[in-house]
């Protein structure tokens, strides 16, 4: 599928290019056609007006009487011809075959993209009319949604059962169709809307707003079956209810519907928010650490005693003190960073996951990206980064994975996760042989314009890509148990484009560089 990075996405464009040309060129024969024909009809209409004016006298002229004959056999003939003739199969044709070489999205790539769009509207509390504006976080794009381009993202999210989704985009749908009278390619009515709306309502909860749009779509289309049947379900429904009521001695001062979710104690902004409540505001840099967790924090210029940075010393910036999380500035250059991209492009996969208990990589929408790996030895650019790393983090190189390339499309993003594999998840990292995964670095390739934090959900803690910069830090204590605190996650990008490398250290070769220790500690390690 395309939808998942948007490096693909860009070949999107070349396919709607050639498609372009090919319908002006279609367009151009039809015209050229109908010129021909039309020309023809004015000939036929200039004669038959003549001879109509004195039809004896017409026909009686052995010229004319010729002409007639002719006009209305062979000239005829060939207008009949070319009426048959489909000017327009050579270029059905050509699509047909642009299939086979050109890159086409398909509807399972529509979904996506209609889900990602969706996904980024909850996560960053985007209003439906303002996307409909193309107006993102209030930042305003050149994209407008026509009532079409709404209907169809409220048809598909109905589709996906997703019925929350369906209302706000069908009521979208309406009110712009209500704002464009005279647009003659609307591919909806305003019936079909209304049933959108009034099943997804009922889906929703609210039966009588659900009975009042039947009844709207009922006096457009009287006889409407499904319509007049769900009416009468509805309107049984509703009784149904009132009864209840009525039997309950309930006298309607108590309509809240109730819940049975625990109530939050203590401070709720704080510590009973749920863990998806944290990611979104985190990516929406809501959550932010407080000026105490801040002044501690500092940036140094740091040699890690290399004798390389010696020379050139990195900038390291703390992002987070216990668990330490640093952020080196100028870790990978732009020459190497285009590099990197051209040599993933082609490669790239559909990213996936581990199943913790089959131990199978499978995909998932919980992590939508494209990548590659990049072996050590294929270049010499990547063999500079590498060390690079090495340098950067103190740590062996020789337990650490390939280099992954990741580039995130539409509404991309990686669920919160932990890096290591927990004790359950036995087959993680099965045949390595290499221990877990003790260190993350994680080179950020691109700035990102608008989302694409990736952010700590129990650190409350928030990095915004910046090209150039990798974030570090351990996932493993010194005792080899994972830190639970490390859970981080990708947040969907809103605009822009996001690439990033991982580079996963292993636990093997570590055991002089970060000696394991029986108590947890997790004091700072050696840079
Ligand atoms: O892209 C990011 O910001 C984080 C990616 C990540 O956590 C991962 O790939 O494991
Ligand atoms: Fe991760």
């Amino acid at each position: 599928e395309v939808y998942t990075a948007l490096a693909e996405m860009e070949e999107l464009l070349e396919t709607e290019s050639v498609l372009i040309t090919n319908l002006e060129g279609y367009i151009r024969v039809q015209e050229n056609k109908l010129n021909f024909l039309k020309n023809k009809m004015d000939e036929y209409q200039r004669e038959h007006a003549d001879a109509s004016s004195d039809i004896t006298a017409y026909v009686s002229n052995p010229i004319n009487a010729y002409l007639l004959t002719k006009r209305l056999t062979t000239d005829w003939r060939q207008v009949e011809n070319l009426m048959e003739h489909d000017v327009g199969t050579e270029f059905v044709q050509n699509i047909t075959q642009y299939r086979n070489v050109l890159k086409f999205p398909s509807d399972e790539d529509l979904n996506g993209a209609a889900v990602a769009l969706l996904r980024l509207q909850d996560t960053y509390q985007l209003d439906t009319s303002s996307v409909a504006r193309g107006k993102l976080n209030g930042i305003q794009y050149s994209t407008e949604m026509s009532s079409d381009d709404c209907f169809e993202l409220g048809r598909q999210s109905y589709v996906n059962h997703d019925y929350h989704h369906t209302v706000l985009w069908m009521n979208e749908a309406m009110a712009r169709m209500l704002e464009e009278p005279h647009n003659h390619t609307q591919s909806f009515t305003k019936a079909e809307v209304l049933e959108y709306l009034a099943f997804s309502t009922y889906k929703e909860g609210n039966i009588e707003s659900a009975l009042t749009m039947t009844n709207e779509l009922l006096q457009l289309l009287p006889h409407h079956e499904r319509a007049n049947g769900n009416k009468r379900f509805y309107e049984k429904e509703i009784a149904n209810q009132e009864q209840l009521k009525k039997m309950k001695g309930d006298d309607g001062t108590d309509e809240m519907p109730k819940s049975d979710l625990p109530v939050a104690k203590s401070d709720p902004g704080v510590y009973d928010i749920t863990e998806r409540k944290a990611y979104e505001m985190l990516c929406r840099g809501e959550l932010k650490p407080s000026p105490t967790d801040l002044r501690p924090l500092r940036c140094r210029y740091v040699t890690n005693n290399v004798p390389f940075l010696r020379i050139g010393p990195m900038k390291l910036e703390e992002a987070h003190l216990d668990p330490y999380i640093v952020i080196y500035h100028d870790a990978m250059y732009d020459s190497e960073i285009e590099l990197i991209k051209r040599m993933a492009r082609p490669r790239f996969r559909r990213a996936t996951v581990q199943n913790s208990i089959t131990g199978a990589l499978e995909t998932a929408n919980y992590r939508i990206s494209k990548s590659a790996w990049l072996k050590t030895q294929e270049d010499s650019v990547i063999g500079t980064v590498v060390q690079r790393t090495a340098d950067m983090t103190g740590l062996d190189m020789d337990s650490a994975e390939e280099l992954q390339v990741v580039n995130y499309g539409i509404g991309g993003h990686y669920e919160p996760h932990f890096d290591f594999a927990r004790k359950e998840e036995k087959r993680a990292f099965e045949g390595l042989n290499l221990g877990n995964r003790i260190a993350t670095v994680l080179f950020y390739m691109s700035d990102v314009e608008q989302g694409g934090a990736t952010v700590f959900t129990s650190l409350h803690a928030a990095l915004f890509p910046k090209k150039g910069t990798a974030a570090f830090w351990m996932n493993l204590h010194r005792d080899g148990e994972g830190d639970l605190r490390t859970r981080h996650a990708a947040c969907p990008v809103l605009t822009g484009t996001k690439w990033v490398s991982n580079k996963w250290i292993h636990e093997r070769g570590q055991e002089f560089r970060r000696p394991c220790s029986l108590d947890e500690d997790h004091g700072e390690f050696a840079i």
